[in-house]
């Protein structure tokens, strides 16, 4: 019986992906046993900033991988979103659950929604993807940066001075915390997505045949192919950790169609399109085309030089 180290970061959100995993793994095997080893990441450590300033996406996977290349773990359940569109060589994505919920979720004070919230009211989030499409929604907010976990966030909006925050349904739901949490889902048409958000990826060595056959059985088709497009958009327009950025795609019957956004941090230039293929890939070669025709890759560099000068 062969023992399959899966490495997870210690939070909360981490540790529930990863013991659901293992629950869907053991339905289709009797062969393994599992265990989860804990992995404290960069990401993890560094709680101050926004984690566009202090090196963006990979922060919370490196460590995972370097145990992986290091064999002291089999394999590893990120978020989608926290995964950089460049794998390292040797490593690959072996399989895409079904994706939990897309949206962000809008929680506030005595539950006012997104369009009642007073002129000039603080919006929690430390996401340049969040804050620039609330303030292109609503100009007169004012967005403050806030991080750590979920739990951390949820105790600031009640303790400090937010009138309200924005997270990820998909981490609240797996969490099991209850969805009256929630004031409002913000739609697509809102607050556009992060790229992946709500889908996993498990990682592992592109080597470990016996393990990929086992990860396969839990693959979802759907989820698979609408990040694949997602994923190939993020790919195409790079160092984009410094501008906001977001993407979301659905299939219907084999058409795929994906939405891709680039904007300004203070949300008042947003370039957004849309493409439709049956390949995924060409959608998001499409978006990120059509996106870079209209000054997606301008955007990128004065976001980077903003940040160089902070
Ligand atoms: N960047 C942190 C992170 N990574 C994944 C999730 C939530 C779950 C998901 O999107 O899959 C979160 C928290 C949040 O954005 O509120």
């Amino acid at each position: 019986m062969r023992k399959i180290v899966i490495g997870s970061r210690r939070s909360n959100l981490a540790m529930t992906q990863t013991e659901w995993v293992i629950e869907q793994l053991k339905k289709h095997t009797k062969d393994y046993e599992f265990e989860v080893k804990k992995i404290v990441t960069k990401g993890d450590k560094i709680l101050d900033v926004t984690l566009s300033k202090v090196g963006g996406k990979g922060l919370f996977v490196k460590e995972i991988e370097q145990a992986m290349f290091d064999h002291e773990i089999d394999m590893a359940v990120h978020s989608m979103k926290d995964m950089p569109s460049q794998l390292p060589e040797g490593l690959e994505i072996a399989c895409v659950p079904e994706r939990e919920d897309h949206r962000d979720a809008f929680i506030s004070n005595d539950h006012v929604q997104l369009d009642d919230l007073k002129e000039g009211a603080v919006v929690g989030t430390s996401s340049l993807r969040r804050g620039a499409q609330i303030l292109a929604y609503r100009p007169d907010l004012k967005i403050h940066w806030i991080r750590g976990n979920i739990e951390t966030r949820l105790r600031k909006l009640k303790e400090e001075n937010f009138d309200a925050i924005i997270l990820a349904a998909a981490g609240l739901k797996r969490m099991g915390w209850s969805t009256e949490l929630i004031t409002q889902y913000l739609e697509p048409e809102v607050s556009l997505p992060a790229v992946g958000q709500g889908a996993l990826a498990i990682e592992c060595r592109e080597s470990d045949d016996d393990l990929k056959e086992l990860l396969s059985n839990i693959n979802d088709e759907y989820t698979a192919t609408t990040v694949s497009a997602e994923r190939k958009f993020l790919s195409m327009l790079e160092g984009s950790c410094s501008v906001p950025i977001a993407a979301y795609a659905i299939r219907e019957g084999d058409q795929i169609t994906l939405t891709g956004l680039v904007s300004s941090s203070d949300g008042k230039t947003v370039l957004k399109t849309q493409s439709t293929s049956n390949d995924p890939i060409q959608a998001g070669e499409e978006v990120a085309n059509e996106l870079i025709k209209q000054g997606a890759k301008d955007l990128v560099e004065e976001a980077k030089k903003e940040l160089g000068e902070q």
